[in-house]
C-alpha cells in the first residue's frame, strides 16, 4: 500500500531527516491556518444530511467542551462538529480514558477531533510533555501543531511545541504541554532526554496505518510507545485502515474502541473523479501542460512517483515559463517548510510533490489534484508494481475538503496504468469518468464549473446538478 511506494520513491521519507538532529521549533504567531485564503463553504444542506460525513445530530455545546475551547472552536469558525467529531468525541473525553481506533473519510475534521481531546486532559499547572502527537512528514506535524495552537489560543498558558528535525536548535528541551513531531525525532529526543515522556497522558498517531504499516516509522512509533507510560491513552485515526493493518492496530492501542467505515464508503462525493488516456509516456508532458491555466485558476498539486520525475517536472515547467513549486523528501526541511508556506498562503498555486505530501495537508484553496503517475505499490509476492487505492484516496483527498466540492484527474498513458486505475475503481466500488481533450472546450468548461463552484462555495448537491453533461 501506500507505505511500500512510500518507501519506494522516498526510502523513508521523514526519517531520512529524523536522523539528523532533531530539535524544538517553538510555534509562533504565524498560525499556519490562518494564512491560508478563506473559502466559505455552505455546509447547511450537507451537514442535514444524515449519509454525509459531515452530517451531525449534536452541537459542540452537547460535547461538553470548556468554554476556553468552545470560544477557540467559535473563532475557527466550527458551527456543527461532523460525524467522527460527534462519535469520536464522547468516547475519548470518557474517563478512565479509553485507546481509539477512528476512521473517517478524509477532509472530515479528524484532527478537530483528537485535538479537542487533548486539549480538554491537559494540566496547564503542569509544564510538561502530556500529549504526543506523531504525524508521518514534518508539514503534517507543523499543520496538526497549527490547529492545536489555534483551538488553544484561549487556554491561558498553553504551550505547544513541534518535534521534527531542525539543525538550528539542538540540545533544546521540549517545555511544552503538547508535542507535535515526527516519529525518528521524537524518538531520538526521548533518548537523549531532551523529551520528558513520563509525564505522557495521550499518544495519538495521525495517518495511522501508514505509520504503522511503513518499515521505518513503523518500527519508530513501536520504540516510542514502549518508552511512554504504560496506561497512556493511545488514539489512532486515519480515512484508510486497511485489513492487514488493523489487526496490528489494535494491537498498539489494546481494547480501543474502533470507528471503521466500508471501501465503498471512503471516496468524499465532492470529488469529481477523472482519468484521461494519454497515447505515450511522451504525451503526458504535453498534456499536462494544457492544464496548466486551469491548474492556476485555484490551487492545483500534481502527483508523481519519484522525486527525480518531480525535479524534472519542474525543471522543465519552470524553463518553459510556468510558476510552480516542487516539495520532495529530497529538500531540506527549511525548504520544505519554505514550500509549503508558499503554497498555503497561495503565493505558489501549483505544487508538484509525490507522496510525501499524499496524507493529511489540508489546503482548502486546492480544487485541482493530478495523479501525472497513478499511485503504486510493490505487490510483495509477485515483486510487480500494483495499483495503491489507500495512496489514491489519500491524494485526490487533499481536494474536497469539508464539503467543498474538486477535480481529480489521473493520467493513464499505458495499460499497466489502465489496470492499476481500474483496480483501484474497482476497490473504491466507483465510477470514474474519462475525459476527452479532444474536445478541450468541453474539458475546460466542465472543470471551471467545478473551480468557479467551489469558489462560491457550492455545496456538492448544487454542483452535481450544474455538471450536467457525461464527464
Ligand atoms: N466542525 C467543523 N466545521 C467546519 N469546518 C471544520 C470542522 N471540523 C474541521 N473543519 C475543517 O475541515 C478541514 C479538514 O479537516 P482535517 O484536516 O482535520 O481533515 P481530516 O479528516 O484530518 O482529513 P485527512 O484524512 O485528509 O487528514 C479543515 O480545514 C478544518 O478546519
Amino acid at each position: 500500500m501506500s507505505a511500500a511506494t512510500a518507501a519506494a520513491e522516498e526510502p523513508v521519507p521523514e526519517t531520512q531527516a529524523d536522523q539528523v538532529d532533531g530539535a524544538a521549533e517553538v510555534f509562533k504567531g504565524s498560525d499556519l491556518q490562518e494564512v491560508e485564503a478563506h473559502v466559505e463553504v455552505k455546509l447547511a444542506d450537507l451537514q442535514a444530511d444524515p449519509n454525509n460525513p459531515l452530517f451531525s445530530a449534536k452541537s459542540f455545546e452537547d460535547l461538553n467542551l470548556s468554554p476556553e475551547l468552545l470560544k477557540g472552536i467559535h473563532q475557527m469558525n466550527f458551527k456543527t462538529p461532523s460525524k467522527v467529531q460527534e462519535k469520536a468525541l464522547p468516547l475519548l473525553l470518557m474517563n478512565p480514558p479509553m485507546n481509539m481506533i477512528a476512521q473517517s473519510q478524509s477532509g472530515t475534521g479528524k484532527t478537530a477531533a483528537f485535538s479537542l481531546n487533548i486539549l480538554t486532559r491537559v494540566d496547564i499547572t503542569n509544564l510538561a510533555p502530556q500529549a504526543l502527537v506523531l504525524a508521518p512528514s514534518r508539514e503534517l506535524a507543523r499543520q496538526i501543531l497549527g490547529v492545536i495552537t489555534h483551538m488553544g489560543q484561549f487556554i491561558p498558558g498553553l504551550v505547544t511545541m513541534a518535534a521534527i528535525p531542525d539543525p538550528t536548535q539542538r540540545n533544546k528541551h521540549f517545555e511544552a504541554h503538547v508535542l507535535v513531531g515526527t516519529p525518528g525525532t521524537v524518538m531520538d529526543m526521548i533518548r537523549r532526554k531532551y523529551i520528558n515522556q513520563t509525564h505522557l497522558k495521550i499518544i495519538v498517531l495521525d495517518e495511522a496505518d501508514n505509520m504503522l504499516d511503513q518499515q521505518g516509522l513503523g518500527d519508530q512509533c513501536t520504540r516510542v510507545k514502549r518508552m511512554v507510560p504504560k496506561d497512556i491513552q493511545t488514539v489512532l485515526f486515519s480515512a484508510t485502515f486497511p485489513p492487514r493493518v488493523i489487526e496490528y492496530a489494535k494491537n498498539f492501542a489494546p481494547n480501543a474502541n474502533v470507528l471503521t467505515l466500508a471501501h465503498d464508503e471512503l471516496t468524499i462525493e465532492g470529488i469529481k473523479q477523472l482519468y484521461i488516456d494519454i497515447d505515450q509516456d511522451n504525451d503526458k508532458y504535453s498534456t499536462l501542460l494544457k492544464f496548466y491555466g486551469l491548474m492556476t485558476q485555484a490551487s492545483s498539486i500534481i502527483f508523481v512517483r519519484t522525486r527525480n520525475t518531480a525535479q524534472e517536472l519542474e525543471r522543465r515547467m519552470v524553463a518553459e515559463g510556468h510558476k510552480v513549486a516542487q516539495l520532495s523528501g529530497a529538500l531540506e526541511g527549511p525548504d520544505r517548510d519554505r514550500v509549503i508556506d508558499q503554497f498555503r498562503s497561495g503565493e505558489a498555486k501549483v505544487l508538484i510533490t509525490t507522496n510525501v505530501l499524499a496524507r493529511g495537508i489540508d489546503v482548502q484553496s486546492v480544487t485541482m489534484v493530478i495523479n501525472y503517475d497513478i499511485p503504486t505499490q510493490m505487490d510483495p509476492q509477485t515483486r510487480r508494481e500494483i495499483a495503491d487505492p489507500e495512496t489514491y484516496l489519500h491524494r485526490i483527498g487533499r481536494t474536497g475538503r469539508f464539503g467543498r466540492v474538486g477535480v481529480a484527474l489521473s493520467f493513464v498513458h499505458n495499460k499497466n496504468a489502465w489496470q492499476q486505475l481500474n483496480d483501484i475503481a474497482t476497490y473504491f466500488k466507483t465510477d470514474l469518468h474519462p475525459i476527452d481533450i479532444g474536445d478541450w472546450d468541453a474539458v475546460e468548461d466542465m472543470i471551471q464549473k467545478v473551480i468557479k463552484s467551489s469558489r462560491a462555495g457550492k455545496s456538492t448537491k448544487e454542483m452535481t446538478d450544474m455538471i450536467t453533461d457525461g464527464a
